[in-house]
C-alpha cells in the first residue's frame, strides 16, 4: 500500500493552475487519509481558484497518478487557499502574464472606455497621455478604436512607425510613444475584422512593439461592451479603467455598462471624467450647459467611484508650429483641467 509521505513526494512538483506555483510552494496538500483494507486514498487539495475548469484537468492527472502507483480509489476534496495567500499568488501571476507581454514589469495599463461612441474618448486619451507625460512619466497609448482610429490625427502624426528587426518602433509625439490600428491601413480604408482577429491585433500591438520602459500605457477601446473590452479583461487582468461620458443621463446609463463589466472582471475603476459638461461664454462667463447636467455624477454613485474631471465644451488652440487639432496646450484651461485629472491618476496609481 503506498505511503503518505510517498503521496507527498508524487504530488508536491504538481501546479497550480492559475498560478504557475507547485503544491509543494503554496502548501496546497491539506490532509491525506489512507484506508488501508480498501486500498483507498483521500486527499483535500487548496487551490487559487478551486471549481475551474482547470481542475477537472488537475483531478484527472492526479487520480492517474495514484492509480498507477496501485492505489484502487482516489477522492479528491479541492477547497481554496486562504484569502490573503490567494490575492498576493494571483496578483504576481497577473504582473507576470503582463509583463511577459510587453516585455517589462511596472507598467500600468488604463483603458479608456466609454458606452457609445463620440462622447470624447479619443480626446480623453490622447490629452490625459500628454498631461501624465508633463507630469515627467513615460507614456504610451494603444490606439485600439479599430473602427474609429483617431489618434494619429489627433496629434497630428503624420510619419509611421520603424520597424527594428523583429520589432515595431512606436510613434513618438509630445513625449507620448503611440501605436495606432491607423498606421497599417492604407487610404483610411475601412477594415472588417472579426473575433479571432481582433485578439490577435492586441496581442500583437503588447508584443511586436518596442515599447521601452513605460510607466501608463493607455489604451483607447472602441466604445461599448465589445469583443476588444473583453480580450483587455483576459489579457491585461490588473488593467483599470477611466469612463468617459457626456452629462446627458442617457449617455451616462450607457456607459454604466462598460463600468459595470470592468467591476465584473475585478477591474479598479479610476473614475469618471465628464465630456462637454457645459459652455463657458467668453463674454459673460456664464455657463450654459448644453448637453444637460448631472450624468457624471450619477454614473459615479451607479459605479461608486468619483468624477475625476469636468472638460467644457472648447477648441484646443490652433497653433500651427505644432499643429495637432486634438491637443490642449499645457496652458489652455482643458489643458490645466487635463493635468489635475492626471494629477488624480497618478495618485490613486501611486506613481
Ligand atoms: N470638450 C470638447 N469640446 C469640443 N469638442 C470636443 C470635445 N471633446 C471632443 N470633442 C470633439 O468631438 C469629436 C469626437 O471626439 P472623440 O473622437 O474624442 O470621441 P470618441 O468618443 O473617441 O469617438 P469615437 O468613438 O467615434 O472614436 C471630435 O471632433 C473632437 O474634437
Amino acid at each position: 500500500m503506498i505511503t503518505e509521505e510517498h503521496i507527498r513526494e508524487l504530488l508536491n512538483p504538481v501546479k497550480d493552475p492559475h498560478i504557475h506555483k507547485t503544491f509543494e510552494e503554496t502548501g496546497a496538500i491539506e490532509n491525506i487519509k489512507l484506508k488501508e483494507d480498501k486500498n483507498h486514498v483521500s486527499i483535500k487539495i487548496a487551490l487559487t481558484e478551486p471549481n475551474s475548469s482547470e481542475q477537472m484537468q488537475l483531478q484527472q492527472e492526479i487520480v492517474g497518478m495514484l492509480k498507477k502507483e496501485g492505489v484502487a480509489t482516489v477522492g479528491l476534496r479541492f477547497t481554496e487557499l486562504p484569502e490573503e495567500q490567494r490575492k498576493e499568488y494571483l496578483e504576481a501571476a497577473n504582473e507576470e502574464k503582463e509583463a511577459n507581454l510587453i516585455g517589462q514589469t511596472g507598467t500600468q495599463f488604463i483603458s479608456i472606455a466609454s458606452g457609445k461612441g463620440g462622447v470624447g474618448k479619443s480626446t480623453v486619451t490622447v490629452n490625459l497621455a500628454i498631461a501624465l507625460a508633463r507630469l515627467g512619466k513615460k507614456v504610451g497609448i494603444v490606439d485600439a478604436d479599430i473602427y474609429g482610429f483617431s489618434v494619429p490625427d489627433m496629434m497630428g502624426i503624420e510619419n509611421r512607425p520603424q520597424v527594428r528587426g523583429e520589432k515595431i518602433i512606436p510613434v513618438e509625439r509630445f513625449g507620448v510613444q503611440v501605436i495606432s490600428m491607423g498606421f497599417f491601413v492604407e487610404d483610411n480604408s475601412p477594415i472588417i475584422w472579426r473575433g479571432p482577429m481582433l485578439g490577435k491585433m492586441l496581442t500583437s500591438f503588447f508584443k511586436e512593439v518596442e515599447w521601452g520602459d513605460l510607466d501608463y500605457l493607455l489604451l483607447d477601446l472602441p466604445p461599448g461592451t465589445g469583443d476588444i473590452a473583453l480580450d483587455v479583461q483576459e489579457l491585461l487582468p490588473s488593467s483599470k479603467q477611466v469612463i468617459v461620458t457626456t452629462p446627458h443621463p442617457t449617455a451616462a446609463f450607457v456607459a454604466a455598462r462598460a463600468g459595470q463589466m470592468a467591476i465584473k472582471a475585478e477591474h479598479e475603476l479610476i473614475g469618471i471624467v465628464e465630456n462637454m459638461s457645459y459652455f463657458e461664454s467668453a463674454i459673460t462667463g456664464q455657463r450654459e450647459y448644453v448637453f444637460g447636467e448631472g450624468g457624471g455624477d450619477k454614473l459615479a454613485e451607479v459605479l461608486e467611484t468619483e468624477v475625476l474631471g469636468r472638460l467644457p465644451l472648447q477648441q484646443p488652440y490652433e497653433e500651427e508650429d505644432v499643429f495637432a487639432p486634438g491637443i490642449y496646450q499645457e496652458d489652455h484651461p482643458t489643458g490645466k483641467i487635463f493635468l489635475s485629472i492626471a494629477n488624480k491618476i497618478n495618485k490613486r496609481c501611486g506613481k
